[in-house]
C-alpha cells in the first residue's frame, strides 16, 4: 500500500465522525404521541405479542432485517491474531457492506475471548436479537466448530463468512478463468497455499462441484499437507494426500491452477514460471497477496490472475457473496444458508460474469469497456445486478430445499 493510500484510510477511518456505520431511526419521535407509541406505555404492546409468540419479533422489531457481524480478532484479514478491539475496522467494514449492497441493517460486534466455548456461549446467549450471524475473522481450526455449535444452537442462519462467502466467490471465478482457459476444473490440478478457515471451505466447495481431491494439494506454513504427516488436524486431514511433494515448489510445478489464502508474497516468480500452460491463480490473501499482480503479469502472459483487493482487475473477494446471500436468507426466513442455497448463488454469479455491463458499473470502476475475458472473470462489487441475480437465486433454493419459513417472495418470483 502507498503511504498516500495508508493515509488516505486512517483519514477515512477518522473523519468527520470516527467509524463506518451508526444508527437511523425508522419511526417518528417528534411528539408526546411519538413518544407514548415509541416508548411508554404503548412499547408494552408489542413486548407481550413477542412474549405470546417469539415469531412476533418479526413483525413489531427490526429482528429479521438485523445482522451481527461477530469476530474474536484470531484472523484479521491475512494480518493475523490482532484481537478483538484491534478487528473492529473490519468488522464496521462489512456492517457497511451490508448496507450498501443489501440494505441490511448490520452491527459489529467484538468478544474478547479465544476460547472457543466461550465465543459460542457469548454468541449463543444474544443470538436473539438477530436475524442473522456472520462470523468473521476467526481461526482454523476453532472456526469449524464454533459455527458448528452455534447453528445447533441458533435457530436463525449462522454464515462464516471466510468459509463460505469465500468458497462461493471463489469457486464462481475458478469455474469462468478454467472457462477462459480452456481447462476443466475435473482435470486440473491445484495447488492451495493455506490450510485455513477459507482454503479448507473452498477446497471442499471445489470438490463438490467437481475437483478431484486427488488432485488437489493443499500446504500450510510446514509445507505439503501429505498422508502420513504428523500433527495434522482433522479439517487439514480431509485434504492429505498420498505424495512424495514437500514444499510449494513441489507443489506448484506443472498446477494449472493456484489457490492463495495465506499471507503475502508467498508465491515467487520462479514458482510462477514452473506451473503449467494457460494457468489460473488466486492470489486472494488480503490486505496483500501472495505474489503482486504486476510481478505475475511480467513473468508470464498466458495467466489469469485474481486478488482480494478492490484495485486490481478480478476482484475474489466475499463482498460478492455474503451481502446478497444473507438479503435472500433474510426475505424468506431461511432456518440456515445450506448446500443449495450456496451452490445457487455461485451459478448466478458465473452467469452475472458473461452478462454486458451496465454503463454505470463501467463508471463506478473507472472502466471504458468490460467483458468477460482474463480481466473480467466475475462481476464487479459496484454491481446492483448482484442483489437482483444472487439474493432471488438463493431466496429460490431456501425454499426449494425446504429451509424458508416464508414462501418466495412476489418480487423474486419473476427473478
Ligand atoms: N479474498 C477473500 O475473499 C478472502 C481472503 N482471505 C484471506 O485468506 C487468508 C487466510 O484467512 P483465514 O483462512 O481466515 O485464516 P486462518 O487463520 O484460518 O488460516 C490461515 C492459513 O494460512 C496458512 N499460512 C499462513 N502463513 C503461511 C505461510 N507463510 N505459508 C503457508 N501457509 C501459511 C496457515 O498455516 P497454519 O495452518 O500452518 O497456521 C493457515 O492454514 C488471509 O490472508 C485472508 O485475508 C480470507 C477470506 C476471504
Ligand atoms: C475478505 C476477507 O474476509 C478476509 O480477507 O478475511
Ligand atoms: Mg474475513
Amino acid at each position: 500500500m502507498s503511504d498516500d493510500l495508508m493515509r488516505a484510510a486512517l483519514a477515512y477511518h477518522a473523519e468527520p465522525t470516527p467509524g463506518k456505520i451508526s444508527v437511523e431511526l425508522t419511526k417518528p419521535a417528534q411528539t408526546q404521541l411519538d413518544l407514548s407509541l415509541a416508548y411508554s406505555p404503548g412499547v408494552a404492546e408489542p413486548c407481550r405479542a413477542i412474549a405470546a409468540d417469539v415469531d412476533n419479533s418479526y413483525v413489531y422489531t427490526g429482528k429479521g432485517n438485523l445482522v451481527a457481524v461477530i469476530s474474536n480478532g484470531t484472523a484479521v484479514l491475512g494480518l493475523g491474531n490482532l484481537g478483538a478491539p484491534a478487528c473492529k475496522p473490519v468488522m464496521e467494514g462489512k456492517a457497511l457492506l451490508f448496507k450498501r449492497f443489501a440494505g441490511i441493517n448490520s452491527i459489529d460486534i467484538e468478544v474478547s475471548t479465544e476460547d472457543a466455548g466461550e465465543f459460542i456461549d457469548t454468541v449463543a446467549r444474544i443470538a436473539d436479537t438477530f436475524g442473522g450471524i456472520n462470523l468473521e475473522d476467526i481461526r482454523a481450526p476453532e472456526c469449524f466448530e464454533i459455527e458448528r455449535a452455534l447453528s445447533e444452537r441458533c435457530n436463525i442462519p449462522v454464515f462464516h463468512d471466510d468459509q463460505h462467502g469465500t468458497a462461493i466467490v471463489t469457486a464462481a471465478g475458478m469455474i469462468n478463468a478454467l472457462e477462459i482457459q480452456g481447462k476443466r476444473l475435473e482435470d486440473v490440478i491445484i495447488t492451495c497455499l493455506g490450510a485455513g478457515a477459507a482454503a479448507i471451505a473452498c477446497m471442499r466447495l471445489l470438490v463438490s462441484l467437481g475437483a478431484r481431491r486427488e488432485n488437489i494439494f493443499m500446504l500450510d506454513r510446514r509445507g505439503v499437507i501429505y498422508a502420513g504427516r504428523e500433527g495434522v488436524n482433522a479439517y487439514k486431514q480431509e485434504f492429505a494426500n498420498r505424495t512424495d511433494k514437500r514444499s510449494l515448489s513441489d507443489a506448484i510445478a506443472g498446477a494449472d491452477v493456484f489457490v492463495g489464502l495465506s499471507g503475502a508474497d508467498l508465491l515467487s516468480a520462479e514458482m510462477l514460471l514452473s506451473m503449467a500452460p494457460k494457468p489460473v491463480v488466486f492470489a486472494c490473501s488480503n490486505p496483500d497477496p501472495e505474489i503482486k499482480p504486476e510481478l505475475a503479469r511480467k513473468t508470464r502472459s498466458d495467466l489469469v490472475i485474481a486478488t482480494g483487493r478492490s484495485d486490481y482487475p478480478n476482484q475474489v473477494n466475499n463482498v460478492l457473496g455474503f451481502p446478497f446471500i444473507f438479503r435472500g436468507a433474510l426475505d424468506v426466513r431461511a432456518s440456515t444458508i445450506n448446500e443449495e442455497m450456496k451452490i445457487a448463488a455461485v451459478h448466478a454469479l458465473c452467469a452475472l460474469a458473461k452478462e454486458p455491463v451496465p454503463d454505470a458499473v463501467l463508471q463506478a470502476c473507472g472502466e471504458k469497456e468490460l467483458s468477460f475475458g482474463p480481466e473480467y472473470i466475475i462481476p464487479k462489487p459496484m454491481d446492483d445486478r448482484l442483489l437482483h441475480s444472487l439474493a432471488p437465486a438463493v431466496a429460490r433454493a431456501a425454499v426449494e430445499s425446504g429451509v424458508a419459513r416464508l414462501p418466495l417472495p412476489v418480487k423474486y418470483a419473476a427473478a
